[in-house]
């Protein structure tokens, strides 16, 4: 099953994984890489257009990707015009037994 990660260090919203990817509405992909699509999508509370990037989890057996978590803890510290602004880590329930995540970020 597939998930992303929101991206961004938004004080206005938690992050690290306690909202949904239903406060998000998908409006098209805009992307893909390595670890899954990338789309446009709009917070549903205020309509802010972010990019959603959803990590794709069906062959991962050893959990969340290491390379997945370095990205985003490297994000998290980085504030700087040319590098993305990580907002927020977002989950949603996984087709089988584990929960898995997704990130989003400014588009
Ligand atoms: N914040 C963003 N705003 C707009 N487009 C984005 C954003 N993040 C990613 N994209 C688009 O989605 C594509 C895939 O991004 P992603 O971060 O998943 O992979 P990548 O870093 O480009 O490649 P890989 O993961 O294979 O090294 C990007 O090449 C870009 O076109």
């Amino acid at each position: 099953m597939l998930d992303h990660i929101a991206s961004g260090l938004s004080t206005r919203y938690p992050s690290w994984g306690s909202r949904s990817v239903e406060c998000f509405e998908k409006l098209e992909q805009i992307g893909e890489g390595t670890y899954g699509q990338v789309y446009m999508a709009r917070e549903k509370r205020t309509g802010e257009i972010v990019a959603l990037k959803k990590i794709r989890m069906d062959n991962e057996k050893e959990g969340f990707p290491i390379t997945v978590i370095r990205e985003i803890k490297i994000l998290k510290k980085l504030q700087h015009e040319n590098v993305i602004h990580l907002k927020e880590i977002v989950t949603s329930p996984g087709r089988e037994t584990n929960e898995q995540v997704q990130p989003a970020a400014d588009a």
